[in-house]
């Protein structure tokens, strides 16, 4: 229970549109959870209804086995970065996060301590709304980790960061899993999360698509496709589907082929004095994979905005 974020059903509606449609899921401490979908997905609405900034329509989020509204000093039970963007542009960073503090029963030294952990010492006392997005960013997660709280939520963390502050983020969220932290990272790139994710949430729509370890996503998704090139393409073809390969046609009149290794398509082909110029076995990007998973969501949202 401890760190744990439980999602039951979760449901929001707004109107017509059902931002999240019954969503069963429990994010565990102890690693980083990637929440990935696309544009619309209703990433947002699902992360501010854990923290109670959102009222589902129907089901239930708990953290820690309590609604987060029923916790006084939230800041000390989950830290969270929504909206980099959600802060007084007068004030000087030292005074949004001791502001913060005070808030939640937290002593003034830590938030001086928290701009020292995302690397804002320097820029304690400068006004906010003169900070890059990518302060921002840093910003918000010294926020986040004011309250040094057991679960963490980060909504597209890695926004109007450089490569330096994203590789910065990515280590910073693996040692606060380390640390034994529940990390829930939401973002619509798969490049951004694969290189710090042990688990990964899909959603699309609004309804989970994939709730799994890197590892079995990868496998899953890492299936290989053979491509071909051959004089005799259409008959080679015919022998493949035969043996129920799918066989669709790649770049430069090669043939992309799944379903059979490339082992067996060689054989297939020597038998049948089919000459091959080529034989490679292609696996997918953990990207393609989830572009793929999420294609039809994606065009729905494309549709849906127009
Ligand atoms: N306050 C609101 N009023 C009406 N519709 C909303 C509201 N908040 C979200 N929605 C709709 O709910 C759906 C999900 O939005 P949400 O922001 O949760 O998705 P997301 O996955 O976070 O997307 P993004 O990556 O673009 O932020 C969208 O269709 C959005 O337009």
């Amino acid at each position: 229970m401890h760190g744990m974020i439980e999602l039951d059903g979760l449901t929001r509606r707004y109107g017509r549109t059902t931002a999240v449609d019954g969503l069963t899921l429990t994010v565990r401490p102890g690693r980083v959870t990637g929440f990935l979908g696309p544009n619309g997905a209703g990433k947002s609405t699902t992360l501010r209804m854990v923290l109670g900034l959102t009222t589902p329509t129907s089901g239930t989020v708990t953290v820690a086995g309590v609604r987060f509204r029923d916790l006084a000093r939230g800041l000390r039970h989950a830290g969270a970065l929504l909206d980099a963007g959600d802060v007084h542009a007068g004030r000087s960073a030292r005074a949004h996060l001791t502001a913060l503090a005070r808030g939640n029963g937290i002593g003034s030294r830590r938030a001086d301590e928290v701009l020292g952990l995302v690397g804002l010492d320097d820029a304690a006392n400068r006004r906010v709304g003169r900070f890059s997005l990518g302060m921002r960013q840093r910003l918000g997660i010294a926020a986040a980790l004011l309250g040094d709280p057991p679960v963490l939520m980060f909504d597209e963390p890695f926004n109007g960061l450089d490569p330096e502050g994203v590789r910065w983020v990515r280590e910073l969220f693996r040692r606060l899993a380390a640390e034994g932290r529940t990390v829930f990272v939401s973002s619509h790139l798969m490049g951004e999360v694969e290189h710090c994710a042990d688990h990964l949430v899909v959603i699309g729509r609004g309804r989970l698509i994939a709730d799994e370890s890197l590892n079995d996503f990868a496998a899953r998704a890492g299936r290989a496709e053979v491509v071909l090139r051959t004089p005799e393409s259409a008959a080679l073809t015919s022998a493949l589907v035969d043996v129920g390969a799918d066989v669709r046609p790649d770049a430069d009149g090669a043939l992309a082929v799944s379903g059979v290794d490339a082992e067996r398509i060689g054989d297939l082909a020597l038998g049948l004095r089919i000459p091959l110029h080529q034989l490679t076995t292609r696996t997918a990007s953990l990207e393609e994979a989830f572009m793929a998973l999420t294609a039809a969501d994606v065009e729905y949202a494309a549709r849906r905005t127009r």
